[in-house]
């Protein structure tokens, strides 16, 4: 068929220049037009056929409907702004999974999945079919490089459980739970009593990851940047955390050869990028060079007392060929895990804070749990003894690691917030063979598996015809806290890569949420608008701004 057209039209390009100047295109009015109606039913054709068999091809596939060219991209951009809701709808209506198809230089066709049975295959049953893949840790390596949060297989495995032991520790337990306490007495609590004094409006989500910030890196790399302190100060340190993460996430939303050239010229957010590494880069050198001296320093005093924060753990043990990790190794594992345990937690805060101002009866609940809890305190079952003032400040303010596991209402509603707005909406892996899910369907390698974790926690087939409800009540047995299997409740991730920070986030978010909930009553500021952000976290888009209303007794 094509040499046909081909040839027609090379006698007549033939026989048009033969009688060029004399009778012009007239000429070859007849044959042409015999041509251009020969060509558009060729066309035609091609396009008929071509639809046909789209339909075909594409019929049998459960998701959004397949253009020819765009594939699904049309839906998925006009739906951008409400995206995890688009996908929850589009879950519901395709019976918890759907596949949807794009072309290839967007790395959108995905199998998006919200069922159990699914997700504890691809987590757990099947694990090395679905690394995160080259599709995340690529773009993320400049931040990340190979800390556990970016590595697969051995390396990943290494890490895992060296971080697994560590965490495992009273040592590490008890820092954490002393960062707290300090953070909250001696910082949180001050910087509130300034706002509500001057009874300006505030930020809670800009609050809380000041606040998170400061205690990660406490327990991380045993530094306080003083993110929160009064004035609530810009720290380049965190300044530049935040740019890395932010252009590490352009990279994942826009076609890889972009940013790679964009990279390389130095320009846009690449250039931004760069120069937040480089600070992040020597911050971490110069926290890791003065830590190797204090503990050189220590080791020669006979010293029983190291320093107990990640950074200084992970120095004083050995890779599995026991060998000291090297200054780069050390400096990826400190990074990840700041940025694993920073956003999330903060944002967790202030979706459940959101939901606080919304429900009057939950709040109310809450205060009377920590009023029995300080009761008993007075009654003298707080046993921690106070060496000096500050010690002492910080303990009436803040709650023990003791009193905080008996807030069982107050836990059952942090999980309820999460499991409505999960910190991590949506994780990805990548496909390495061709696959079949347990609910039949089929995955190609080299694609992505989805899992929409904000979509598990809204299917009535999950959690019931009131899944929509914010419900503390439903994690409770008896007025016991009791956890549902993490792959119906994927918020903390499920199977070997469940998140190790778990515990210390439910610690840092009762303790924060106790000490701002006993002292003050906050009040979401009139007309303010809440959604969710386009990011890999759920960020509210612009912030949560409320207003503290000093309590007139406090709740015990
Ligand atoms: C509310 C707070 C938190 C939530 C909702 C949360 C959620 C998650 C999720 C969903 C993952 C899996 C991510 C993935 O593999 O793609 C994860 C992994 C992880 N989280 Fe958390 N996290 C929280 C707090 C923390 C904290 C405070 C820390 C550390 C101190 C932490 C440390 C980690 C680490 C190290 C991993 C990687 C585990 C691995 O890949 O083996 N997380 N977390």
């Amino acid at each position: 068929m094509q040499y046909l057209v081909m040839s027609r039209g090379d006698n007549c390009t033939h026989f048009h220049s033969q009688n060029q100047g004399q009778t012009g295109l007239g000429m070859c009015t007849g044959p042409n037009r015999m041509d251009s109606w020969m060509l558009t039913q060729v066309m035609l054709a091609g396009v008929v056929t071509f639809l046909v068999w789209h339909v075909i091809k594409y019929s049998r596939i459960k998701g959004p409907i397949v253009w020819p060219v765009f594939g699904t991209t049309p839906q998925f951009l006009w739906n951008l702004p409400r995206m995890h809701d688009w996908t929850t709808d589009m879950l519901v209506k395709h019976d918890g999974t759907y596949t949807s198809i794009a072309p290839k230089c967007t790395c959108l066709t995905a199998v998006a999945t919200c069922r159990p049975e699914n997700l504890e295959y691809v987590l757990k049953t099947n694990f090395a079919n679905y690394p995160k893949g080259r599709s995340f840790t690529y773009p993320s390596h400049d931040l990340l490089g190979q800390g556990i949060f970016n590595t697969d297989h051995d390396l990943w495995k290494m890490q895992r459980k060296t971080a697994s032991l560590e965490f495992s520790t009273r040592t590490l337990r008890d820092l954490m739970v002393k960062a707290n306490r300090s953070s909250v007495g001696q910082r949180l609590l001050p910087v509130l009593a300034d706002v509500a004094r001057n009874r300006a409006p505030i930020d809670f989500q800009d609050l809380f990851l000041r606040y998170t910030f400061d205690n990660i890196c406490m327990v991380g790399f045993g530094v306080d940047p003083g993110c929160l302190a009064p004035g609530l100060p810009t720290v380049p340190f965190a300044q530049a955390f935040d740019l890395a993460t932010e252009g590490t996430l352009t990279r994942m939303v826009v076609p890889e050869i972009f940013w790679r050239i964009t990279r390389a010229l130095g320009w846009g957010m690449e250039g931004r990028l760069a120069k937040a590494i480089n600070v992040l880069d020597k911050f971490a050198m110069d926290v890791i060079t003065e830590r190797r001296k204090e503990l050189a320093m220590l080791k020669t005093l006979n010293a029983t007392d190291y320093p107990c924060d990640l950074l200084s753990r992970f120095m004083q043990t050995t890779d599995h060929e026991g060998n000291p990790y090297t200054d780069k190794f050390l400096r990826d594992v400190t990074t990840n895990f700041i940025l694993a345990g920073r956003d999330t937690t903060a944002i967790a805060l202030s979706w459940f804070f959101y939901l606080i101002t919304q429900h009057p009866a939950v709040e109310e609940k809450i205060l009377l749990e920590i009023g029995e809890i300080l009761r008993s305190r007075n009654h003298g079952q707080d046993k921690e003894a106070a060496d000096d003032d500050a010690t002492r400040i910080t303990q009436e303010a803040s709650l023990s690691f003791e009193e905080l596991k008996q807030l069982n209402y107050l836990h059952a509603a942090l999980s309820e917030s999460m499991r409505l707005y999960p910190s991590v909406p949506i994780d990805n892996k990548d496909v390495t063979a061709d696959d079949f899910l347990p609910d039949g369907t089929f995955v190609r390698k080299g694609t992505r598996l989805m899992y929409s974790i904000y979509s598990m926690g809204r299917m009535d087939s999950i959690w019931g015809k009131d899944c929509m409800e914010y419900k503390p009540e439903r994690w409770l047995r008896k007025g016991v806290f009791t956890p549902e299997s993490p792959f119906k409740y994927a918020v903390f991730n499920a199977g070997p890569r469940l998140c190790l920070g778990k515990e210390l986030a439910y610690l840092q978010m009762k303790s924060v949420a106790s000490a701002i909930l006993r002292n003050y009553h906050v009040k979401l500021v009139p007309g303010h608008k809440v959604e969710y952000k386009l990011s890999l976290t759920l960020f509210m888009k612009y912030g949560l701004r409320v207003t503290l209303h000093p309590r007139v007794t406090v709740a015990y």
